[in-house]
């Protein structure tokens, strides 16, 4: 089948235009303006080598992180873009300790929607070659437009995502999202730069022999995690279960909704709230998997019905294939059980 022969993410934005609720074509530009920013940022990974690109460049986020350069590089390419389209008046970013009200144009003010993204997930394998990501999330603001953007407009429940995706650079560029009808992907073709939807209604098996999670943290781990973990190496019915974790969320999700199988990043005994950013990780990660047929808590509750309370703030994260994330549930209720 020619690339001719599939839909292009422009005509899968306009054609699905009518599903969406608050349908006015806003949705669409804003999505236009990811897509054009994905491009931008592909083409700096691509040559991230020869481009200098690569390495730290010596400043620490507010989450203490050491800021590479192509963190900081991607998050003024999307924040440009974003800014550009008169359809967004707020972006917070993993980059930026506080959030961004939008004034570059004379109707920011009016515009519905705020964005949360991380512009570039998997940090640590920018310099290495691996696939790396950006995850985003896309909400209507809770204050009135014309009024300034306030932090409730970024504090919201997962489940009030309006859109939510992530674009991986790896092998191939993908985009994919969800506008809460199904999850959708879409291949870049870099010879015309136009994305193709090859990967229609994505879903997740009920269950896999995949597991994620960073094994070398297993001592500081929580005891029903441990359990879990012996779980799924113990030779029995359809185990062991396989290892593969990449280090890049993004990739690591993307394979297992492909293949089937769990991701784990949960609290630690040095971090008793984990690694991952509810806001612009972890919402837009449990929007994806639930509408692929998956399920994300923390090990207990539901991530989309955690309240937020901060820009930054971490939760333990299981996600995945759903029957194989009430497994790891039912370890973490057995062995703390006041939890
Ligand atoms: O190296 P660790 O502790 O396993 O953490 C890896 C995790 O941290 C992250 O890199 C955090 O994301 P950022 O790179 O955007 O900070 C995830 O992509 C990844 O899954
Ligand atoms: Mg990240
Ligand atoms: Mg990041």
């Amino acid at each position: 089948m020619s690339e001719q022969s599939f839909q292009t993410l422009g005509e899968f934005i306009i054609d699905k235009q009518e599903d969406f609720l608050y349908s006015t074509g806003e949705l669409s530009r804003l999505l236009s303006a990811i897509r054009l920013a994905s491009k931008v940022v592909n083409r700096q990974v691509n040559k991230a080598g020869i481009a200098d690109i690569i390495g730290k460049v010596g400043n620490q986020n507010i989450q203490g992180e050491e800021q590479q350069k192509l963190d900081v590089l991607a998050n003024e390419i999307f924040i440009e873009a974003l800014s550009q389209r008169e359809v967004v008046c707020g972006i917070a970013s993993e980059e930026n300790d506080d959030f961004i009200e939008i004034n570059t144009h004379s109707n920011a003010h009016l515009s519905k929607y705020v964005v949360l993204i991380d512009p570039l997930d998997g940090s640590s394998n920018i310099d290495v070659n691996v696939s790396v990501g950006t995850i985003f999330s896309i909400y209507r603001r809770v204050s009135e437009p014309g009024t300034p953007v306030v932090l409730e407009d970024f504090l919201q429940k997962g489940v009030n995502q309006i859109a939510a995706g992530y674009v991986v650079y790896g092998s191939s560029t993908m985009i994919v999202y969800t506008t809460g009808n199904g999850v959708n992907g879409f291949t870049l073709d870099p010879s015309l730069g136009t994305y193709y939807l090859s990967h229609p209604n994505m879903q997740f098996s009920r269950t896999g022999n995949i597991y994620s999670i960073n094994e070398g943290n297993y001592v500081h781990f929580p005891q029903g995690v441990k359990d879990y973990i012996k779980f799924c190496q113990k030779e029995e019915e359809d185990r062991p279960y396989t290892s593969r974790y990449i280090g890049s969320l993004v990739s690591d999700f993307h394979r297992n909704m492909i293949k089937g199988g769990i991701y784990i990043y949960p609290s630690t005994s040095q971090s008793p709230t984990g690694k991952l950013r509810l806001l612009y990780e972890c919402n837009p990660m449990a929007f994806l998997a639930e509408q692929a047929g998956g399920k994300c808590t923390d090990g207990f509750q539901r991530i989309m019905e955690i309240e937020p309370t901060e820009l930054h703030q971490r939760v333990p994260f299981f996600c995945g294939s759903y029957d194989m994330v009430e497994k790891a549930e039912e370890f973490m209720k057995n062995a703390h059980p006041q939890s």
